[in-house]
């Protein structure tokens, strides 16, 4: 009687089918090392870029968002008096708040799927540099105006408002502004961001061109005819806003 462990032939694959399958079970162990290795490639490109491109890169981003918000709140107090400053003098709204956990998205989908796009470092550079420059206008912009330079736009007369034409103003009508607007953008250029850049520029420029209207004609209303000649004259440092 035929035991059940009996193999017949028939079991057995034929000499090319085992050939077939040896060539291609290589065929798949040298596939799973190629990708392995590109694997490999991949993660070794990216554990270098983000050691070195993102960390600096983000690192700048933070301490220049930090430093402008913390120096914004501390030249506040300092002007103003700390118990006339809120944590409005922060200056940081919900729509900001998205406009930087966007830019941070874009950032690191970025620099995962593209990472050569962030090794532009002529390009960042000049970021860092608006960044700093920007920085500079708006704070000079802010000790010039002294107590004239209120985070909420006046609304009406104030002993303590009076009109500034000197200094950094005499060239620029809205160097507060202007600063701000190259410090933004130049903020998008240093992380290399192509969205966000451009993002950043219109976003911005839409808010300063509804601002600008509505706080000059209450300066019109405080100052007259003098702030009407001051703004005939000097441009107002946001392109493309009279
Ligand atoms: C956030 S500050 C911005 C000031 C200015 N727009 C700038 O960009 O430097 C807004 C306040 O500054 C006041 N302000 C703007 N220009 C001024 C000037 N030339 N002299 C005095 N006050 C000014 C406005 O009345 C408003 O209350």
């Amino acid at each position: 009687m035929r035991g059940h462990n009996t193999i017949s032939s028939s079991n057995f694959p034929s000499f090319s089918g085992l050939a077939y399958i040896t060539d291609s079970l290589i065929n798949q162990v040298f596939v799973w090392h190629k990708t392995r290795e590109v694997y490999c490639l991949y993660l070794a490109k990216m554990t270098e870029i983000f050691s070195y491109t993102a960390y600096r890169q983000l690192s700048q981003m933070f301490l220049a968002v930090i430093f402008f918000h913390v120096s914004e709140y501390f030249l506040a107090a300092v002007i103003h008096g700390k118990s006339s400053v809120t944590l409005k003098s922060l200056l940081i709204s919900k729509h900001y708040l998205f406009a930087m956990i966007f830019s941070l998205l874009e950032y690191l989908i970025e620099i995962a799927l593209f990472p050569d796009l962030k090794e532009h470092w002529v390009i960042s550079d000049f970021g860092l540099v608006l960044v700093v420059i920007g920085e500079i206008i708006r704070k000079i912009a802010i000790i010039t105006a002294g107590q004239s330079f209120t985070h909420i736009i006046r609304v009406r007369p104030d002993e303590h408002h009076q009109l500034v034409t000197y200094g950094i103003y005499k060239f620029i009508r809205h160097p507060g502004y202007c600063g701000f607007f190259i410090w933004a953008v130049g903020t998008q250029i240093m992380l290399c961001n192509p969205l966000s850049t451009i993002g950043f520029a219109v976003v911005v420029w839409k808010f300063f061109s509804t601002r600008i209207p509505y706080e000059e004609y209450f300066l019109r209303q405080f100052f007259g005819m003098q702030y009407v000649e001051y703004a005939q004259q000097v441009v107002s440092g946001v392109p493309f806003i009279n």
